[in-house]
């Protein structure tokens, strides 16, 4: 099987390798560079300027420093060689330690704990010494990467994926995990569910997973008291499945209720009171300023202003388009727009005017809120200008800073101050009833990215909120207390799902008006205590690359997410490491399922860019090129299939044919039609799975299916100058073979020749996945295409080199 970890083989620092002895064709791995990663100085600038190494080291000169790193390497390989099975890996010398941007005495102090951490979990294996150095919390936020880096890698060096399945990273606790949402539940019903083999939430967690694919009903009737749902009527049963039109179920039939409403009203349990913390948030610039709150008795005030407003612009069942950034205002109107019985279109802030107006026609949309500029990382960009340009037949315009907008509006356009001021003649203006609808109307319409072809408008009804908020409780653990943070936008599915999961659990939604690309964003996660933040693997390769983050406390996290594209597992380490290694929660669905297929889980142990199981109640198979599934515990590659009954999936799309776009030509499994998703996931042993990319990006080399992704890991580790790559095939014009395809994005200051690369690549690609495959061609570009959410568009990349091939076969 290729191994993802294989490759980081190649970081790894087999210690008792000493520079002399690497060769040098052998990649350094990409770390920080010592004398940037900290202000103290490396090993070889003491040791460069006697006086500095004085200064250190007192009376010691380079000789004794020399020795005393030897002997204690000599110590270390004595105790090694007791017997203890140990880690291999962990052989090294204080040298290795000060070149990674350790001083000399810090250098002595951590070969010492290492030691000790060897001795201590003598006879245990690489697992054991992780757990043991990150439960010393050994590894400090402040260390620099190159660090992290030499023990993770080390640890883990001689670590067979195909044997033991995806290095581990985090494991829970026992205690912990009975602290858990999820495991609370497991702790009061598990017994009852599953009789005696029934054990606690960390041993029982997949046979509860099992349990509730296979009892859904079940599962939900626990999970919705759990949540902050009021039902104005209750439904007559949890799911019914009687209508087969609906494959998905009809879920929670008959029942009534707003949604909105749901967010904002107080209660017992989960707790939520009037003058507790509904969102806190910064203005990009003030990072200084305290950080703003507001309870939720202002939030509601606000929202119910809104809905007031509204009704008195609109006309019921208007759908209602939101194009700006996700701040407080926006997150106001979205829940104002539901409470009031209209329905939200989402849009994204970063589309051009041509993409908002196919969104508009799509939606039918009345009317749009927007802002005069968007402010990001200190720049004003205009947006009304756009928005107007998409023509749409009314705009509300909020000013991005100040009090009032700062351009000139259309005469049906209104100013957000003139659309406020429209019911300030109401005796309560800030007091609204609820609008309460069946359950299955829809509340939102949204679009998907478009990855594989035009975005779908997915309609959002009013379980689909319920479904992702109850992910996030489960997978995430979103509990009272908790300030969740995720930059987003209300175009993506995120938005909408990060304002439910924080108002249906009682958490704390932190929001930064502003670029989430910079120190000003990190600052803001420091000063308002996120205890869960959300990322997109982009993001983190930035604040890893651009070290802005440096020095900032994110301790209080205590559990990360991504979502969006694979992760790479370097980053990862970088970004776990800001928080004393807690977990990253990898999420993978779709917002026509609204929710996660698969997930990472605080009940399981974790491994970087790694999903550990399907999420609760979902089920799914892996099917093999034939469309058969492979068998539930076998390690494999293939499409996933998921399991028709599905709590808050779509049953209908507003510009394509739902049936044919899920259902027409997946295999029938156990009686049932498979649901595609499109995927391709790869089962390891052990159960983790790892997303290889899209069915439509799998590249036929030589016979040999292949995922593109599985090959750009591969390509990312082959020369340092490479920041990112994209894989693709093409069929050459003369018929063939498919061809391999390389694109490259450089590193900042880097140069390298395609031809070079094109080497290098089909070395690193024959000796990791299969000696066969060859590099026919390697472009380098300045940046990918990409969707809006920044997913990499590998179909444009597969057509400009079709273009390119046939220009060139006719010159
Ligand atoms: N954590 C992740 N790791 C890898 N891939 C992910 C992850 N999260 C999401 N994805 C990819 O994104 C997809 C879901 O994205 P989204 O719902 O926006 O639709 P899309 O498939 O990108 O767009 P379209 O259906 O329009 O082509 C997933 O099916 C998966 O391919």
């Amino acid at each position: 099987m290729g191994s993802e970890f294989d490759l980081n083989k190649r970081h790894c620092y087999d210690l008792s390798m000493s520079r002399r002895t690497r060769k040098p064709s052998q990649p350094r791995p990409e770390r920080e560079n010592p004398s940037t990663a900290t202000s103290r100085p490396s090993l070889k600038q003491l040791m460069d300027s006697e006086g500095g190494a004085k200064v250190i080291q007192g009376k010691k000169c380079r000789n004794s420093l020399r020795s005393h790193f030897e002997e204690e390497e000599k110590q270390l390989r004595m105790v090694m060689e007791q017997g203890r099975e140990g880690v291999e890996g962990l052989k090294m010398s204080g040298m290795e330690l000060v070149k990674v941007g350790l001083i000399v005495e810090e250098a002595k102090d951590f070969e010492r704990i290492l030691k000790d951490v060897i001795v201590r979990t003598g006879g245990g294996g690489p697992k054991e010494v992780w757990l043991e150095l990150t439960a010393r919390r050994v590894l400090r936020p402040t260390h620099p990467h190159g660090l992290h880096q030499l023990i993770y890698y080390s640890v883990y060096s001689d670590w067979d994926v195909s044997t033991k399945g995806p290095p581990l990273y985090w494991f829970p606790s026992l205690y912990q995990s009975q602290h858990t949402n999820l495991g609370r539940l497991m702790e009061t019903h598990g017994k009852k569910l599953l009789g005696s083999s029934y054990r606690d939430p960390i041993s029982s967690f997949s046979l509860f997973q099992k349990f509730s694919v296979e009892h859904p009903e079940v599962y939900w009737s626990f999970v919705l008291k759990e949540l902050a749902v009021v039902f104005h009527e209750f439904p007559r049963c949890i799911l019914d499945t009687t209508d087969k039109s609906k494959h998905g179920g009809t879920w929670f039939p008959g029942s009534v209720l707003n949604i909105a409403e749901c967010c904002l009203l107080p209660l017992s349990y989960p707790r939520k009171q009037d003058n507790g913390l509904a969102i806190v948030w910064r203005d990009e610039g003030c990072d200084d300023a305290p950080v703003n709150c507001m309870t939720l008795k202002e939030f509601r005030e606000q929202v119910m202003l809104v809905a007031n407003a509204l009704d008195a612009t609109f006309s019921k069942g208007d759908a209602i388009a939101i194009d700006m950034p996700m701040t407080v205002s926006a997150v106001i109107i979205y829940l104002a727009i539901v409470l009031a019985g209209f329905v939200v279109v989402s849009i994204a802030d970063s589309f051009a005017a041509k993409e908002i107006a196919a969104r508009l026609r799509v939606s039918k949309a009345k009317g749009i809120f927007t802002q005069d500029f968007i402010v990001r990382g200190g720049q004003k960009y205009p947006l009304y200008s756009r928005v107007v340009e998409a023509a749409p037949y009314k705009a509300i315009v909020l000013p991005a800073n100040g009090k009032d907008v700062a351009i000139q509006l259309r005469e049906q356009d209104l100013s957000w101050k003139d659309f406020l001021s429209s019911v300030s003649h109401l005796p309560s203006p800030n007091y609204y009833s609820p609008v309460y609808q069946p359950i299955e109307s829809m509340t939102n319409i949204l679009f998907s990215s478009g990855t594989t072809g035009d975005p779908k408008a997915i309609p959002w009804t009013q379980v689909s909120p319920i479904r992702s908020t109850a992910d996030g409780w489960a997978q995430l653990d979103v509990q009272v207390g908790d300030v969740y943070c995720w930059p987003t936008n209300l175009g993506w599915v995120m938005g909408p799902s990060l304002i439910y999961s924080c108002f249906l659990t009682g958490a704390t939604l932190a929001l930064y008006h502003g670029s989430p690309l910079g120190r000003g964003f990190g600052k803001f996660i420091q000063d308002a205590g996120v205890t869960i933040l959300g990322t997109v693997p982009s993001l983190v390769k930035n604040w890893k690359n651009t070290k802005c983050m440096d020095g900032l406390d994110w301790t209080k996290i205590k559990s990360f997410a991504s979502t969006g594209e694979a992760s790479n597992v370097d980053d990862d380490l970088w970004l776990s490491s800001r928080a004393y290694y807690k977990p990253i929660i990898e999420c993978c669905g779709g917002t026509e399922l609204g929710s996660c297929y698969i997930q990472g889980s605080m009940l399981q142990p974790q491994a970087f860019g790694a999903f550990s199981t399907a999420s609760m109640t979902t089920g799914f198979v892996i099917l093999d090129e034939n469309g058969v599934p492979y068998p539930d515990d076998q390690a494999c590659v293939g499409e996933v299939g998921l399991f028709p009954i599905y709590m808050g999936a779509t049953d209908g799309l507003l510009n394509a044919d739902h049936e044919e776009v899920y259902f027409k030509g997946m295999p029938m499994y156990r009686g049932m039609r498979l649901r595609r998703h499109g995927d391709i996931i790869k089962r390891s042993i052990g159960g983790y799975f790892v997303v290889q990319g899209r069915a439509d990006d799998t590249m036929n080399l030589g016979g040999i299916k292949t995922s593109s992704i599985e090959i750009e890991r591969v390509c990312d580790q082959a020369d340092e100058s490479i920041l990112e790559t994209a894989a693709i095939s093409t069929a050459p014009l003369n018929g063939g073979p498919e061809l391999l395809v390389i694109f490259v994005v450089l590193k900042k200051g880097f140069n390298s020749e395609p031809n070079e690369l094109k080497i290098k690549f089909s070395k690193a690609i024959q000796r990791n996945l299969n000696p066969l495959f060859k590099v026919a061609f390697v472009k380098i570009v300045p940046e990918f295409p990409r969707t809006a959410s920044n997913k990499l568009l590998r179909r444009v990349l597969r057509d400009q080199i079709k273009h390119e091939f046939s220009v060139r076969s006719r010159i």
